[in-house]
């Protein structure tokens, strides 16, 4: 049985830099009002950003949700607390079934080991036979196109080479649950065409999808449900189309209406 129920969920970030009492007065100078919404105090007198603030919502299988948000919404830090990366400060994040990230491509890489070994590694931690551990290293090693570096310590890799083995191993097995955010879509085009038929594939066989990204149309294709978060908190919930429209603040363009036929006459 896979499911996500996220309740009442609060993150907080402290703010180290200088003094606090100093910090705050010139926070409040700078920010007046949204000091009151986003900047606060802890427990211990320390100032934090209130990334997270009562946020809820369960999802069941066959529910692909879209988070939509400005910069500093908070959905990278909600993507973070599915995968169990940020503890809570408030209220619950309890998750059934395994979990596949697509979050950050450096996350669950030791850097001083071998692509190779990596892989190996993350076959045991999944639990799969060496069997199949064979077999993903070999599907792997045939995606990622490394070469001999497939044999090097991963931290002489470029940021696209790391992008392709990540990227690789995440979509070689298969998750319950899949947190994806959008730096997939980084890389050359030649990379892109070929990730996203093996996303495709993957995005349909988990039982639930979560994927934070700024591109309206990866969300209309592939969600099924929105959240918008606004300054931590969940502003609008609901089916993909309503919520993208009221995000955007105007109608969705159809495919339809962007395709022009072949024989069009060139506009005036
Ligand atoms: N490690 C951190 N330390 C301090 N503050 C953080 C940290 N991570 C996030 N924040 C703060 O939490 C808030 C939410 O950030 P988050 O990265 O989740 O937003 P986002 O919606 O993913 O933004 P973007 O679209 O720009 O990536 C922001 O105000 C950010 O400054």
């Amino acid at each position: 049985m896979t499911d996500i129920a996220v309740e009442n969920l609060q993150i907080t970030f402290p703010l180290y830099h200088g003094n606090a009492r100093s910090l705050r007065k010139s926070l409040s100078k700078t920010l007046g009002r949204t000091l009151n919404t986003r900047f606060m105090h802890d427990n211990r007198d320390r100032v934090v950003v209130q990334a997270l603030k009562g946020v809820s919502f369960t999802l069941q299988p066959g529910d692909r949700l879209g988070l939509v948000g400005g910069n500093g919404a908070g959905k990278t830090t909600l993507l973070r607390a599915l995968a169990g990366i940020y503890e809570p400060v408030g209220g619950s994040v309890t998750v059934r079934g395994s979990i596949g990230t697509l979050l950050d491509p450096a996350l669950g890489m030791n850097m001083d080991l071998t692509g190779r070994e990596n892989i190996r590694l993350r076959g045991m931690f999944s639990g799969l036979s060496t069997e199949q551990t064979a077999q993903v290293e070999a599907d792997v090693e045939s995606f990622a196109s490394l070469g001999a570096f497939m044999d090097l310590p991963v931290n002489t890799y470029s940021s696209g080479m790391m992008v392709r083995l990540s990227f690789g191993l995440a979509t070689a097995i298969m998750p319950d649950v899949l947190l994806m955010d959008e730096w997939f879509m980084a890389g050359d085009a030649s990379f892109r065409n070929r990730a996203r038929a093996r996303l495709e594939n993957l995005v349909s066989r988990a039982d639930i999808l979560v994927l934070s990204s700024h591109m309206a149309d990866v969300m209309a294709d592939w969600c099924n449900r929105l959240i918008w978060l606004d300054q931590g908190q969940v502003r609008m919930d609901g089916p993909t189309e309503q919520v993208l429209e009221a995000y955007l603040g105007r109608p969705l363009e159809r495919k339809a209406d962007e395709e022009k036929p072949e024989d069009a006459p060139p506009a005036p």
